[in-house]
């Protein structure tokens, strides 16, 4: 896998012709794609379910797909979304009686486990599930839409959390998600994420290919500074 994943969230894509959009924005560069699930009572909208998800595999989609579940409870929708050919799923503490249970529920059914804070959430709630985690993804908005702006006090919680991964030595993932922009980018890197969903940023403009190959080179700056 490269160093930097770019992952478009097609919470922003044409939802009339997604299947297209997704050929659009691998062909253009991305790495992964970002499946946005939202069940209008975790968080306040509606999106798309397992059977969207199934319908991108059948359209001929190979790159990871990672599902990021904003539902209530998770438990149906793990195996769901397994099925249906998701390779990562993560879930949110708040959402899951039981957050270890759940994390193995997720690589017992054949994908990565990820776990998503919110911007409020404590990065406490990884105290005793290291080991079992896949995915750490930071929000960088409160959930439910696209388009808004990133939340300044998440670069200090992406620099504990690259922290507790280097120093735990497991092989864990630093997703970003939320305000993620070509100006901004370099900043989120430099703070520790590996791994960044960019929604609006990529969808709402016309050449999908100028703006990763943008994100790319201020990626790949930040990957020079650090050398
Ligand atoms: O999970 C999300 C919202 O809950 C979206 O993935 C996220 O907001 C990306 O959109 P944008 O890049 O436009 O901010």
């Amino acid at each position: 896998m490269a160093d930097y994943l770019i992952a478009p969230s097609i919470l922003s894509a044409n939802f009339a012709r997604l299947g297209a959009e997704v050929d659009a924005v691998l062909e253009a560069g991305a790495d992964v794609v970002h499946f946005d699930v939202m069940d209008n009572h975790f968080v306040p909208n509606l999106t798309i379910g397992p059977m969207v998800c199934k319908a991108l595999r059948d359209h001929g989609v190979t790159a990871p797909i990672d599902v990021h579940l904003m539902v209530q409870p998770v438990e149906r929708m793990i195996d769901s979304f397994a099925e249906a050919g998701a390779s990562i799923i993560s879930i949110h503490p708040e959402a899951t009686m039981h957050v270890d249970r759940s994390l193995q529920q997720i690589r017992d059914a054949g994908c990565k486990a990820g776990l998503v804070f919110n911007p409020a959430t404590p990065l406490h709630h990884l105290d005793y599930v290291l080991d079992k985690v896949d995915v750490i993804l930071l929000m960088s908005v409160n959930p439910g839409f696209g388009g808004q702006k990133f939340i300044p006090a998440t670069l200090d919680k992406l620099r504990q959390a690259r922290q507790r991964i280097d120093e735990s030595g497991y092989d864990i993932r630093l997703e970003i998600d939320g305000g993620v922009k070509t100006d901004n980018i370099a900043e989120i890197a430099q703070a520790g994420a590996d791994m960044f969903v960019a929604g609006s940023a990529i969808f709402n403009e016309p050449d999908y290919a100028k703006v990763i190959a943008a994100m790319r080179r201020e990626l790949a700056s930040v990957a020079h500074s650090k050398k």
